[in-house]
């Protein structure tokens, strides 16, 4: 079954053509890689996708259904969770307990379910020690971990991971590895990181050029 289907997505940015009509298909339990060279649309891309960009044309489904009005890309949101390429732009609460626990709270769980949450998120990516941590006071590679927390929280049934590995040291990289490698939910990750396409050896589809093409 397909969660994500975008047919024919066209975006330009003051008059110059980023991509041309891009068909994508992210499907139950899939998981690839949309690599490309900077500037290239990747992050343009995925934020049409979720409805932070305008398309020039095209069409985006979630579950066979189109997605047109503002509800219908929060519901998009809930399934597809969207980890930023910069974790600034996740991370908005004092300390990075409030931050996690956001998502889930704001999809209306209780607040007594809410403890047992963050924990199981924080140490799934081993960073239990930065539970009371100010926000702001977090390393670069601290804040992407926790912005991946602040997403995972609220289980989606999809993730879209922008450069997800930046500033991820050895030892969290290995279990972050491990949850890619393990998990059941669909994965679309952008990366430049060579070493990550060879360890998960996730398909890959390139964009370049304005086009996306599956490299054998
Ligand atoms: N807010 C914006 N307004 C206008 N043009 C933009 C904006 N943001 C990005 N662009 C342009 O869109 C193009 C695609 O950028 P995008 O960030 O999607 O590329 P990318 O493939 O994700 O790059 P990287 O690998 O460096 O993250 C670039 O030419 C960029 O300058």
């Amino acid at each position: 079954m397909e969660i994500l289907k975008v047919e024919n997505l066209t975006v330009k940015r003051n008059g110059k053509i980023i991509f041309k009509n891009i068909n994508l298909n992210l499907r139950k339990k899939e998981k690839f890689f949309i690599i490309g060279p900077n500037g290239a649309g990747k992050t343009t891309l995925i934020e049409t996708i979720i409805g932070f960009i305008k398309p020039d044309t095209g069409r985006i489904f979630l579950k066979g259904k189109e997605v047109k009005t503002e509800d219908d890309f929060y519901n998009l949101r809930t399934t597809v969770g969207y980890i930023f390429q910069n974790p600034d732009d996740q991370l908005f609460s004092p300390t990075v307990e409030e931050d996690i626990a956001f998502g889930p709270l704001n999809l209306g769980i209780s607040r007594t379910e809410i403890p047992k949450i963050i924990d199981n998120v924080l140490s799934t990516l081993g960073i239990f020690h930065l539970k009371n941590k100010m926000t702001y006071k977090l390393s670069g590679g601290e804040k992407r971990l926790v912005s991946i927390a602040s997403v995972l929280s609220m289980n989606p049934e999809a993730l879209i991971m922008d450069e997800p590995t930046v500033g991820v040291d050895n030892e969290k990289m290995k279990l972050l590895i491990k949850f890619l490698k393990t998990t059941d939910k669909s994965i679309i990750m952008i990366t430049h990181n060579k070493e990550v396409v060879e360890e998960l050896g996730w398909p890959m589809y390139k964009l370049e050029n304005g086009y996306l093409n599956y490299i054998e």
